[in-house]
């Protein structure tokens, strides 16, 4: 049985994705996500997942650093859920919801729900924790103030026998998260009848020659004049002094599409360091 390394404890929004595309496999919960990364590169689970970009708060920055920098995995699979963020509360202190003094969460549920928390608990101190599930966790705990929430999802509200307070506290529609799937082989390609397919992806991290005038210019010309259709392009810091990045890239097509090899050769050419990350199938996952 194939074993999936996720961003845990259980209930995570991780989780969720995980047990929509892999209804069969054997889970096992990382309580980060470089541990959950290291554990493909060690050979304890065959495949990781993990966020990788939110539609409100943007990319999910420790996991392209640590896919850059320390574990270069190959992205085979990217998973997009819907995602709504829910106030949770333990059942005994479901009176108390109106005068909250703490809430934790994960970085970016919080960021996600910024508005909604501002307007209504403005005195509210906001603890953050290494995932929305592990803050669900923490509030089942009675020992925890009675004045204290949670942002989590109704999964986790389920899990451990939370009471929703207010729901869908996110504050803009549309709120979705993407996951990449990492796998030590890259070619590996994966296939899922039973969601939508949106499409067919090719990820590269592009380094521009140093400090050269019009060099990103140039980058996104190697693609415009090949009508190569970019989804994504991020600028990432080098960590190795101020103003130097990378860019990673995003092309809807596959790799194997007959003007990638030539777009790839041409940037080479033109003083720029590829590498790709990976060939992949995007999934929409409802
Ligand atoms: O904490 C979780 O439930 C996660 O799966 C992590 C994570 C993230 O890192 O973005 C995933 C989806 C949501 O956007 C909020 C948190």
């Amino acid at each position: 049985m194939t074993r999936i390394g996720f961003l845990g404890p259980k209930a995570t929004f991780t989780d969720m994705a995980v047990t929509k595309f892999f209804p069969e496999s054997f889970k096992k919960a990382f309580s980060t996500i470089p541990e959950c990364m290291d554990a493909v590169l060690e050979g304890k689970v065959d495949m990781a997942v993990v966020p990788l970009e939110n539609a409100i708060e943007g990319s999910v920055n420790v996991t392209l650093d640590y896919l850059i920098h320390d574990c270069p995995l190959p992205i085979v699979g990217e998973l997009t859920i819907p995602i709504s963020q829910h106030l949770l509360v333990h059942p005994n202190h479901i009176k108390n919801g109106g005068e909250l003094e703490v809430i934790y969460s994960h970085s970016h549920a919080i960021a996600q729900c910024h508005k909604f928390l501002h307007k209504k608990y403005p005195n509210a101190v906001y603890e953050t924790t290494s995932s929305t599930a592990a803050a669900a966790k923490l509030i089942s705990d009675h020992r925890l103030s009675k004045k204290a929430a949670c942002i989590a999802n109704s999964l986790a509200a389920k899990e451990y026998n939370l009471c929703v307070l207010q729901e869908n506290i996110h504050d803009y529609d549309n709120n979705h998260t993407k996951f990449i799937i990492l796998h030590r082989d890259e070619k590996v390609m994966l296939h899922n009848e039973e969601h939508d397919n949106i499409g067919k992806k090719t990820t590269m991290m592009v380094s521009l020659p140093t400090d050269q005038s019009g060099a990103l210019h140039q980058v996104l010309s190697v693609f415009a004049w090949r009508k190569l259709n970019l989804s994504k392009i991020e600028s990432r810091p080098m960590k190795t002094g101020l103003g130097n990045y990378f860019f990673i890239i995003d092309i809807n097509e596959e790799v194997e599409h007959p003007l990638i090899p030539p777009a790839i050769e041409e940037l080479e050419a033109l003083g720029c360091s590829v590498k790709v990350l990976g060939r992949y199938n995007s999934y929409l996952l409802r």
